[in-house]
């Protein structure tokens, strides 16, 4: 388990802290994603977690070890919060010089399959001086997820792939969270990406912990309907599924979009009042950035 404890940063010069007093913990095999808008301090936090800066005060524990009192605390760590990686040589041997240069020859063996899971195994000779943003961004992703990491601090990473890669990356991240236990802290403005990854969120406003709330995978469907339901017709939904949800004026209706009952709700639904419109129901995480 990782805990982080009162944690604040002032960056000298600044009048407001970039983070004031943050407290959570991420426990084993959980994703949690960090949103918040930009300057809310994600980047600023992430930065503490794998000790490029330090916190002004407070404390980060990692399995009760506090993790500036000891080098390698961030061993078994895979981070990518900006893209990190030398230039002139290729992206294969990015990969050996950062396992070498922790003296980890094991993991090796890891190198083709993360490549090819980012989707640049056949450009594993070329010079990332060359690439492009997206293919960086890539190069640095494969970087933390070389070493079969207990831990991801991942900052944006889903910039730079494309749909394929996104959803390749998703099931890969969410396996090794069920199978082996990885813990993730997720910074993306990606909602529907982290959305679909992770369990819990951490919403940041101004440098402060705002809310903290679980993940709505399996989400609602709302159906707009032509005109309002009858009250014959409320009954009838109201049998084929009684967990949907008619709003008061009858002209829509929410349904879970994982229900058994889906395909014949919305089939009745068609067929009688006519469905004007589909749309995911706006989740707590699309309200963080709706309140502005
Ligand atoms: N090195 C620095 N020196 C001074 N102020 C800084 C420094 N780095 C960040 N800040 C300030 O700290 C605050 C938090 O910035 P941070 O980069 O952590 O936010 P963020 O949530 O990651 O933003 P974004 O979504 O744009 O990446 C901002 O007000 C920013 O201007």
């Amino acid at each position: 388990m990782l805990t982080v404890s009162h944690l604040s940063k002032r960056y000298p010069g600044s009048s407001a802290p970039a983070l004031d007093d943050v407290g959570f913990t991420i426990g084993d095999g959980e994703i949690v994603g960090l949103i918040g808008r930009n300057g809310a301090g994600k980047t600023t936090l992430m930065a503490m977690m794998a000790k490029a800066r330090r916190p002004t005060t407070g404390t980060i524990t990692y399995r009760g070890v506090d993790i500036l009192s000891r080098d390698d605390a961030l061993d078994r760590f895979g981070i990518m919060i900006q893209p990190v990686f030398l230039p002139h040589i290729s992206a294969e041997d990015n990969l050996r010089f950062y396992l070498g240069v922790h003296g980890d020859k094991a993991h090796e063996r890891n190198i083709r399959p993360v490549l090819e899971l980012v989707g640049l195994w056949r450009y594993r000779t070329r010079r990332p001086s060359g690439f492009s943003f997206g293919m960086k961004q890539r190069l640095a992703l494969a970087i933390a997820m070389v070493n079969d990491p207990e831990f991801l601090i991942l900052d944006e990473p889903f910039v730079g792939l494309d749909p394929d890669g996104v959803l390749q990356l998703i099931t890969v991240l969410r396996r090794w969270a069920v199978d082996r236990g990885v813990s993730m802290l997720v910074s993306s403005h990606q909602l529907n990406e982290l959305q679909e990854l992770c369990g819990r969120f951490l919403f940041l406003e101004n440098g402060r912990l705002a809310d903290e709330f679980a993940g709505e995978r399996g989400s609602t469907i709302v159906v707009d309907l032509s005109r309002p339901l009858g009250a014959g017709e409320r009954s009838t939904i109201a049998m084929l599924d009684p967990s949907a949800v008619i709003r008061d004026d009858g002209a829509s209706v929410e349904i879970a979009a994982e229900g058994a009952s889906l395909n014949r709700v919305v089939g009745t639904l068609a067929s009688t009042a006519g469905i004007a419109a589909i749309h995911d129901k706006a989740t707590r995480l699309a309200e963080c950035f709706g309140e502005a």
